[in-house]
């Protein structure tokens, strides 16, 4: 009998301070691209996971909650909550703060454990901000 596909989705929230700044923008051009959010400020970011999988008819599951949760607290918890993204991690050197490249970055660190059964990373900023990346490029 052909097998279930299912998406499991872990929920995480960090704290992390940052500014949206690029090295490749003069000063001006960083003022106009990002007004107010040049300056030091912080998030309490919500992250959510999401891995797709066949369920296993035995066990009723493809992964261990708690191991996606020991791989999601090693690969992004322990790297980044209260840090300053820019200053703190190195994955962020060189790179502007946005949550578009927050979620590049987390996909692509999290992609090293859990390979093809990572389905989707999405990041709120805000109550009001959020994005998803799915690994996609064009
Ligand atoms: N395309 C993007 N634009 C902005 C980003 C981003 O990650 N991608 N981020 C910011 C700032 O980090 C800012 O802190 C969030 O902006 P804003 O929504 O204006 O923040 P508020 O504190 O006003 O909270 P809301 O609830 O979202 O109004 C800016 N732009
Ligand atoms: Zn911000």
């Amino acid at each position: 009998m052909a097998s279930k596909v299912v998406i499991l989705t872990r929920r995480e929230v960090f704290s992390a301070s940052h500014r949206l700044y690029s090295e490749h923008l003069t000063e001006e051009e960083n003022k106009a691209t990002y007004g107010k959010c040049i300056n030091q400020h912080g998030h309490n970011y919500t992250l959510e996971v999401s891995v797709r999988g066949k369920l296993n008819e035995k066990t009723g599951m493809f992964i261990n909650a708690t191991e996606l949760k020991q791989i999601i607290k090693e690969e992004i918890m322990d790297r980044m909550d209260h840090k300053n993204l820019e200053v703190d991690v190195k994955e962020f050197q060189g790179v502007v703060t946005t949550t578009e490249n927050l979620c590049v970055v987390i996909y692509e660190l999290l992609a090293k454990r859990l390979g093809e059964l990572l389905y989707e990373v999405k990041i709120l900023e805000t109550e009001n901000n959020y994005v998803i990346y799915r690994g996609d490029s064009s």
